[in-house]
């Protein structure tokens, strides 16, 4: 018996082969499918957007990542390369694309965790909301497909503005009746990434030791990284304050001109966005004690939306911290981030309820 599933395993591996690497018909299921019988367990993740800057070093990277047992790589262009290159790693995760709308919905079917970079980035002298007219209709296409078929994942969302993006996924998820907030995470995890070694550089210890809340949200004054926080306790004159604040602030934008019309963070990103992944199937696991900061439904201010420290678990954020004692200068910061935040939230909201 043993050895006839064995010996159908390998020819239905063999044959899978024998076929073009088409993602249209039935053959990349087949061969997926008799693979993943036999996959290691863990969790089911899809990157939609894979096949772009982030999506490509993140997909990489959520193959390397041993919590994850299927991982579903999707775009509209170019994933069945990214799925063929990534999938002759010899890691535990059985890796699948799929190319165009007409293939969401299977991408979508049974995950775990969405985790979104698709969209498209800025260029030298944009700032993140000239994006909202193209990226906001990206989000919402992709969200109602998540509402359908598979509305119990966690939702990771990178795609700019996040500070309009989230609201657009939670009005996405209510219309259809499936909004859980504690599901729906934007990630600001490079702010965070990018405040521990720039804070880091300035102390002169290592960064991996350094652990900086950034709160507020993903743009500008929005991002407010809490120096009175920082881990190991510390102090910063003045300048350093000003200096940090506004190089983190000013971390996308300084990755930007860099690239000089080439994009925007893509490295740093899929770092950091397999780092908060990783948070959230731990969380998942039933880990206890991750906390990551991120832009989340949120009561610690007036704002319906608002980046803090949050503790994940099964069932997504279950906890959010509030932000805890601020400096004057941290106060005064809060209250220009908040004023631009209200109107991202809320153009966000209103592109779906117009
Ligand atoms: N949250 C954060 O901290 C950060 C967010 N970003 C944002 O991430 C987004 C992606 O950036 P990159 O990867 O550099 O851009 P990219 O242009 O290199 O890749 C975007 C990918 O999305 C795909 N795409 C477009 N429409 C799609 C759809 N309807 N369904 C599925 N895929 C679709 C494209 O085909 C492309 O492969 C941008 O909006 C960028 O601003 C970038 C860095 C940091
Ligand atoms: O700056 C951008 O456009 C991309 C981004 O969000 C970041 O790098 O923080």
């Amino acid at each position: 018996m043993e050895q006839n599933a064995e010996a159908s395993r390998r020819i239905a591996t063999l044959s899978a082969h024998l076929y073009p690497p088409s993602f249209q018909g039935s053959s990349l299921l087949r061969r997926s499918n008799c693979r993943a019988k036999g996959g290691a367990p863990g969790f089911k993740v899809a990157i939609l957007g894979a096949a772009g800057g982030i999506g490509q070093p993140l997909s990489l990277l959520m193959k390397m990542n041993p919590l994850v047992s299927v991982l579903h790589l999707y775009d509209v262009v170019n994933s069945p390369g990214v799925t063929a290159d990534v999938s002759h790693m010899d890691t535990g995760a059985v890796v699948r694309g799929f190319l165009g709308a007409k293939q969401l919905e299977n991408a979508l079917t049974g995950m775990d965790l969405v985790i979104i970079p698709a969209g498209i980035p800025r260029k030298p002298g944009m700032t993140r909301d000239d994006l909202f007219k193209i990226n906001a209709g990206i989000v919402q296409s992709l969200c109602e497909g998540i509402a359908k078929c598979c509305p119990g994942a966690i939702v990771n969302l990178i795609s700019n503005p996040v500070n309009s993006t989230v609201p657009i996924a939670a009005e996405v998820f209510k219309k259809a009746g499936t909004y859980d907030p504690k599901r729906l995470l934007g990630v600001t995890t490079l702010d965070v990434v990018r405040a521990n070694t720039f804070v880091a550089e300035v102390l002169g210890i290592d960064p991996r030791e350094v652990d900086v809340p950034v709160v507020g949200g993903h743009s500008g004054v929005t991002i407010l990284p809490l120096l009175s926080q920082v881990k190991p306790a510390c102090s910063f004159t003045s300048e350093e304050i000003d200096y940090l604040t506004n190089r983190v602030q000013n971390g996308g934008t300084e990755v930007v001109e860099a690239k000089a019309g080439a994009g925007s963070a893509t490295l740093s990103m899929a770092f950091a966005a397999a780092k908060f992944a990783d948070a959230c199937l731990r969380g998942l696991r039933g880990d206890a004690g991750i906390v990551e900061c991120s832009f989340v439904a949120s009561q610690v201010t007036e704002l319906p939306f608002f980046a803090t420290k949050v503790r994940l678990g099964r069932s997504g954020a279950e906890e959010i911290f509030p932000l805890g004692p601020l400096t004057e200068y941290e106060r005064a910061s809060l209250a220009k981030a908040k004023q631009e935040l209200a109107g991202s939230i809320e153009k966000g909201v209103s592109f779906v309820c117009k």
